[in-house]
């Protein structure tokens, strides 16, 4: 039996513990510093078994998922480290940054135990267990970041683990993630909080600001909603990065200036043709790419005509359809047809629809 304990049953550790749950040969643990949410982990089928022990959860353990915020992932390393660790166990975290991780978890004696740096490029602006899903990381970027000193085997056993959330492993080193995921992460959660806030302040005189705010607003600010203190954690650990990564962008900002100053109507053109150009490469359906999160999977019979009644009942019932498409049909995955909505709403109305309607609904 392999058993992996995850340190944070919430959007992402729980989103592994739902891929890894009910494989054969596989016993998920979930860690929590409080009994209730334990006790919820098992009531929601999302864990094997739940401890509030740190040493209970790490000493059985083949693999340690580590998927609590970046502001206390050294303070389960560190604790962790005091562990009587089984020979071999492998230690990963998901962290949104990569250099400190690795750097800590070299300060530390792992005695036979190795760590490898790791994170899963989907998410969402949701946070907890109750957002976590078995399809979050279908299809993603699953990023992980050994060094010359980790042994190929312990990536190779950490990567065929990773086999069961479908998602696609890429080796990078820590520093180029922390470049790489600052620009296309980090950096445009900066900048949908501060432009969420800039409209915010005008519409204090003026609600029509609120009112108006369209579709576009929405696309670019969904992120904006992501859980603070993650976020703080987050940008204070990638400072360095970041603030490079502002200049340049104030760099940007100012020479949209001097285009309208100048009336420059080609340079405008120009930069939206080569952002388009750019955009319209990256594939549309990938997982944390720019597309709605708000998705659910319907098990669907094989009858004719079954997606345009489903197509039909939603439209019905006023709940817009962002998105449908008929999955691959594969013998480990609940559902063969993709439903994707623009609000949490739509969705949640989806899904009590359907059910009522008999269908099996799953996120
Ligand atoms: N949100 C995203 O889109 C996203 C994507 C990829 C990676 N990540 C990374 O994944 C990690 C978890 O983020 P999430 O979005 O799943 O957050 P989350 O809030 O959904 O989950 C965090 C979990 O950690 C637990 N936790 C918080 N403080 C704790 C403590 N002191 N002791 C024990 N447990 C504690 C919470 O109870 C929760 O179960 C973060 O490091 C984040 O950077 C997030
Ligand atoms: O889709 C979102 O809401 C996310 O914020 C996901 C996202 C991202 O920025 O793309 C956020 C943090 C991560 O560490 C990885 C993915």
């Amino acid at each position: 039996m392999v058993n992996v304990a995850i340190f944070g049953v919430g959007l992402i550790g729980g989103s592994i513990a739902l891929c890894l749950k009910g494989k054969p040969g596989i016993r998920v643990i979930g860690f929590s510093n409080r009994e209730s949410s334990v006790q919820k982990y098992i009531q929601r089928g999302v864990v094997d078994d739940g401890t509030t022990s740190i040493q209970e959860a790490a000493e059985q353990a083949d693999f340690i998922f580590l998927c609590v915020p970046v502001g206390m992932l050294q303070e389960y390393l560190q604790k962790i480290s005091e562990c009587k660790l089984k020979d071999g166990c492998i230690i990963t975290d998901v962290g949104s940054t990569k250099s400190s991780v690795a750097a800590y978890a070299k300060s530390l004696d792992l005695g036979n135990a190795v760590f490898i740096g790791g994170h899963p490029m989907a998410g969402s602006e949701r946070s907890g267990v109750e957002a976590a899903s078995y399809h979050l990381l279908e299809n993603a970027f699953y990023v992980l970041t050994p060094d010359e000193s980790t042994p190929s085997e312990a990536v190779d056993r950490l990567t065929e683990l990773l086999t069961h959330t479908r998602a696609n492993i890429v080796k990078v080193d820590a520093e180029s993630h922390d470049d790489i995921v600052g620009a296309i992460s980090h950096l445009p959660h900066m900048i949908a909080v501060a432009l969420v806030n800039q409209v915010r302040s005008y519409n204090e005189r003026n609600g029509l600001y609120e009112s108006l705010a369209a579709g576009g607003f929405r696309d670019i600010t969904r992120i904006a909603s992501g859980d603070p203190p993650l976020w703080r954690d987050i940008l204070l650990d990638n400072r360095q990065v970041l603030l490079r990564l502002l200049r340049d962008w104030s760099a940007g900002m100012e020479r949209f200036a001097q285009m309208l100053e100048s009336m420059d109507a080609e340079a405008i053109e120009d930069a939206f043709r080569k952002a388009g150009e750019f955009r319209s490469r990256m594939p549309e359906r990938r997982k944390g790419m720019i597309h709605s999160v708000y998705d659910c999977y319907v098990d669907v019979p094989d009858t004719p005509g079954i997606i345009g009644r489903i197509a039909s009942e939603l439209g019905n019932n006023r709940i817009n359809l962002s998105n449908l498409q008929i999955i691959e049909s594969r013998e480990d995955v609940p559902g063969v047809l993709r439903l994707s909505f623009r609000t949490q709403e739509y969705l949640d109305q989806a899904i009590a629809l359907l059910e009522d309607l008999g269908y099996s609904v799953s996120q």
